[in-house]
C-alpha cells in the first residue's frame, strides 16, 4: 500500500489533488480504507483516463450511418429457416462438444440493476414464478440438465464450468447467495467467480468525482471489461487446464437464455467460427437492442444508444426493418480467439461514453444528488471484439423461445419482471401442449392450443399486406391459423410498436397460465411426451423432478 505522501504526490501529478480535500476530516478507519482504495487505482493511468473521458464526451459521436450496411440475410444461420435435419446435426455436434467437457459458460453479472431498481445483483431477482426461482437458480438448473443430456447421449461424465464475472457491487452478495443455496447442487469447484475492474467517474472538466469525503465514485468498466478481467483472474489458464475450447458468454437478465446451447455451439463449430453472435429479429425500430451490421464492411454490433433513429426506422420493400438483427448478448468464442484478444487486442477496444447522474460531495462537503448528468462513465462493450475475429458468424433464433430480458421495473412497457415471467410460462405451456397434454384452467375448462413460433410469420405477413407499420397492442391466437390483433391508431409512445410476443397462454389481459416446468426436467421442451402425452392436467402446476417421477410411474 502507498503512504499518504506518495499518494498525495501521485494525485497531484495526475491533476487530481482535490481527491484528498477532506482528508483531515476523516477518522483513522476511514483514512485506512480510502488509502487502500486509492492504492489500488491505476494512478499512472489516471491522468490519461480523465483527459480521455473529457475528450470522448466532447467529440461528437461518429455518425456511423453513412458507413453501415445490414448483414446479408444469406450469411445468417437461422433456426427458423433451417430444416429439422440441419438443426439436429448442429445439436448433435454441440452435445458432443459438451460431452467432452470442451464447453464452458460465462455469465456477465457485474451490472448494478439501476433500471430494475434493485440494490442487489439481478441474478438474485425472483420474477414471481410459481416456483419462486431466481434467475441464478434457473441458470444453474439449465447447466445441470445440459450436462445430463450430453452424458446420457454419449455415456460420459462431463462438466460445463460456470464462469461468473461480477463487479465490486455484485461479487460479495453473489458469493453469499450461492453459498446459502448450496451452489444449487453444482460442484463449487466448477463455479469460478471473478471481478471485473472498476474505473473512476469523471466530471465534464476532467476531475475524479468524490462520492463521499473518503470515497471516489467508481463504476464497472462495462461488460467489455471481460477481456481484462480474464487476464487479471487467469480465467483463460483455467479454461486451458480444464480443456474448455468454447465459451458461451451471456448476459444475466435473459430469463429464456439457453446456456451452452448445443444448436448454437454446433452451428459455430460446423462453420469453423472463432466468434459468433445470436440475434433475434428486432421487434420495433426503437427497441433497445444493439444491431449486428457491417460498418465499413466489417461485421460488428452498433449499440442502440449509438444508432440513429432515422436509420433504425428504415424499412425494406416488404415493410421489414432493414436493420433487424437484434443482438441478444449471447456470444460464442473459441479459447484461441480469446487468447488472441487478451494478447493483442484488448487495449484497442473502443471506449463508449455514458453521461450519468453521479451523486457527489461538493467542495464545501455537501452531499448532492444531481438532477441532470454531471459525470462521465467510460465503458467497454463485450461485442467490440467482433471486428478482430477471423470468422464471425451470426445465428438467428426465435424471440419467443430465447429472448425475454429483465431490464425495467414493473410498470414499464417492456422487459419487466411480468413480461419475463409471462414469456417463460407461455413457453412452458407451449411445450406441455406440444408434448400432447391437455391443460385445464382453474375452472376445469380446457385451455386453447398454445401459440407456436410460426405464428410470428403470420404476424409478419399480415403486417406486409396492410402496407408497413401497424401499431399492435396485443397479439394472440385462437388456434394455430387465426390471429386476433388489436391495432392502435398510433404508437404507445414515439416510434414504439409493441413487441409481438404474446401467445394464447398470456393473451389478453388475463394472467398467464401458471404452468411451470423445472429445467431439471426439460432443458428446451425435450423429453416431455413420455410424461405428459395424452394426459389432462390442471393449473396451476409445477412440473418438478418429483412430479415427473410420479407421472412416469403412473
Ligand atoms: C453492451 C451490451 O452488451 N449491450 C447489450 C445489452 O444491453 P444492455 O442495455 O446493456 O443490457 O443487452 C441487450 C440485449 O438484452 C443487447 O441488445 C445490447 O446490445
Amino acid at each position: 500500500m502507498l503512504s499518504f505522501e506518495q499518494l498525495k504526490q501521485r494525485l497531484e501529478s495526475a491533476g487530481q489533488p482535490h481527491v484528498l480535500q477532506f482528508w483531515s476530516e476523516l477518522c483513522e478507519e476511514d483514512r485506512d480504507t480510502f488509502l487502500q482504495e486509492l492504492s489500488q487505482l491505476d494512478l499512472k493511468g489516471l491522468k490519461d483516463h480523465c483527459e480521455g473521458a473529457v475528450r470522448a464526451a466532447d467529440s461528437p459521436s461518429a455518425n456511423l450511418d453513412q458507413h453501415i450496411q445490414p448483414v446479408p440475410p444469406e450469411s445468417i444461420g437461422s433456426v427458423r429457416k433451417s430444416d429439422k435435419s440441419c438443426l439436429a446435426e448442429w445439436e448433435n455436434e454441440g452435445l458432443l462438444q459438451i460431452s467432452q467437457s470442451r464447453v464452458g459458460v460465462l455469465l456477465l453479472a457485474g451490472g448494478q440493476g439501476t433500471r430494475l431498481g434493485v440494490q442487489y445483483p439481478k441474478g438474485m431477482y425472483n420474477v414471481g414464478l410459481p416456483s419462486g426461482k431466481t434467475l441464478y437458480q434457473i441458470q444453474a438448473e439449465r447447466i445441470h440438465k445440459i450436462q445430463e443430456l450430453s452424458n446420457r447421449k454419449h455415456g460420459c461424465k462431463c462438466t460445463v464450468p460456470w464462469y461468473i464475472m461480477t463487479s465490486e457491487f455484485t461479487l460479495a452478495p453473489t458469493k453469499k447467495f450461492f453459498k446459502e443455496n448450496n451452489y444449487f447442487d453444482l460442484d463449487p469447484s466448477n463455479i469460478v467467480m471473478f471481478e471485473q475492474r472498476m474505473i473512476p467517474a469523471v466530471t465534464f472538466d476532467g476531475k475524479v468525482i468524490l462520492q463521499g469525503k473518503g470515497k471516489i465514485a467508481m463504476a464497472p468498466d462495462g461488460n467489455g471489461g471481460l477481456y481484462q478481467a480474464l487476464v487479471d483472474n487467469k480465467v483463460l489458464e483455467d479454461m486451458k487446464k480444464r480443456g474448455v475450447e468454447y465459451l458461451h458468454v451471456y448476459c444475466v437478465d435473459n430469463i429464456l437464455v439457453k446456456m451452452a446451447d448445443p444448436v448454437f455451439i454446433g452451428f459455430c463449430v460446423s462453420r469453423g467460427a472463432d466468434c459468433g453472435a445470436k440475434v433475434v429479429e428486432k421487434a420495433y425500430p426503437a427497441e433497445p437492442v444493439g444491431v449486428v451490421c457491417k460498418v465499413q464492411g466489417v461485421s460488428q454490433v452498433v449499440e442502440y444508444s449509438e444508432f440513429q433513429p432515422q436509420t433504425a426506422e428504415l424499412r425494406g420493400p416488404g415493410g421489414e426493418l432493414v436493420y433487424s438483427a437484434g443482438n441478444i448478448c449471447n456470444h460464442l468464442f473459441t479459447r484461441a480467439f480469446l487468447q488472441d484478444v487478451a494478447e493483442k487486442f484488448k487495449d484497442q477496444l473502443k471506449q463508449h461514453v455514458a453521461l450519468k447522474k453521479v451523486p457527489f460531495v461538493d467542495s464545501c462537503g455537501n452531499h448532492v444528488k444531481p438532477t441532470k448528468p454531471n459525470g462521465i462513465k467510460m465503458e467497454k462493450f463485450v461485442f467490440d471484439v467482433f471486428p478482430f475475429s477471423r470468422n464471425f458468424v451470426v445465428f438467428e433464433v426465435v424471440r419467443e423461445d430465447e429472448f425475454s430480458p429483465l431490464k425495467n421495473a414493473d410498470g414499464a412497457a417492456t422487459d419487466t419482471p411480468t413480461t419475463a415471467r409471462n414469456s417463460l410460462l407461455a413457453q412452458h405451456c407451449r411445450w406441455a401442449m406440444a408434448a400432447g397434454a391437455t391443460l385445464l384452467d382453474e375452472h376445469g375448462n380446457t385451455l386453447p392450443p398454445a401459440a407456436r413460433s410460426e405464428e410470428n410469420l403470420l404476424i409478419y405477413s399480415l403486417r406486409k399486406s396492410t402496407g408497413g407499420t401497424k401499431y399492435m397492442k396485443k397479439v394472440c391466437c385462437e388456434n394455430s391459423t387465426s390471429l386476433v390483433i388489436d391495432i392502435l391508431p398510433e404508437p404507445l409512445s414515439a416510434g414504439l410498436v409493441y413487441p409481438e410476443s404474446s401467445s394464447c397462454a398470456s393473451a389478453g389481459d388475463s394472467p398467464p397460465t401458471q404452468w411451470e416446468i423445472s429445467p431439471l426436467v426439460s432443458y428446451f421442451g425435450e423429453g416431455l411426451e413420455k410424461l405428459l402425452g395424452g394426459r389432462t392436467l390442471p393449473t396451476p402446476f409445477i412440473l418438478d423432478e418429483k412430479r415427473a417421477k410420479e407421472l412416469q410411474a403412473q
